[in-house]
């Protein structure tokens, strides 16, 4: 699915946090979103999730306008299209390393084939196997961001939002999390990660630098 924002602008607290970013995320290829600290990597890659709405401009899923949606659309999108590996990771402690993969895909009763098989090549294409029936409250912060990205991985959406999936992994697993991010795009996925890891931003197909409105391939 190509993702255009189009002039977004986003004020947080009275303070400007994006203004006036443009950019296309086109399936196939990997997009970077690049900047200081600060500079509002995970609020433009919010935006474009539909997680936080935009003061100004609009952004465009396969040319429609999804700024206007409404709330049940946006619900729609995030079930039929999105998936998310964000910086809370959003994983229940309480629960094994299994059920948090599947969770997603099970509440909105999404179809999935063969779905033991898939739940055993998720964990382990992020180096989680034979983890499954562990409780997910007991993994590291990097294992745990590595579930994060086997749930999205498992629900197989057209559409990944990922917010530094390297932050916190070794040299080896970020290694293993960008290979796994290159191919899930490779399969015709649209991919669009927040990083500042320069290994990360090599594998990417596009670049955006935040503040500067224009995206280099
Ligand atoms: N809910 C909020 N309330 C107040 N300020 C916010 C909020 N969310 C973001 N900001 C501010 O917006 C700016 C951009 O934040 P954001 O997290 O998008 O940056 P970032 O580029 O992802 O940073 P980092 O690389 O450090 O994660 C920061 O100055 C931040 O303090």
């Amino acid at each position: 699915m190509l993702i255009e924002a189009q002039g977004i602008s986003v004020a947080i607290g009275g303070g400007i946090v994006l203004d006036d970013e443009s950019l296309r995320c086109k399936t196939g290829i990997m997009t970077a979103l690049v900047g200081a600290s600060g500079s509002g990597k995970t609020t433009l890659l919010h935006c474009l999730g539909l997680l936080l709405p935009v003061d100004k401009g609009s952004i465009l899923i396969d040319g429609n306008d999804v700024t206007r949606y409404s709330a049940a659309a946006r619900r729609r999108f995030w079930r039929d299209h999105a998936a998310f590996v964000l910086q809370d990771y959003g994983i229940m402690d309480e629960e094994s390393v299994a059920f948090n993969v599947t969770m997603q895909a099970s509440f909105i009763g999404k179809r999935v084939s063969g779905n033991k098989e898939r739940l055993k090549q998720s964990l382990e294409q992020t180096g989680l196997k034979n983890r499954g029936n562990e409780l997910a409250g007991h993994l590291s912060g990097g294992e745990k961001q590595r579930l994060a990205l086997s749930r999205a991985i498992y629900k197989d959406a057209n559409i990944l939002f990922v917010d530094e999936p390297t932050a916190s992994l070794d040299a080896t697993n970020r290694r293993m999390v960008i290979e796994l991010l290159a191919d899930f795009t490779a399969r015709g996925r649209t991919v669009i990660v927040s990083t500042h890891d320069s290994e990360m931003i090599a594998a990417c197909g596009a670049i955006h630098q935040i503040g500067s409105s224009n995206s280099s391939h």
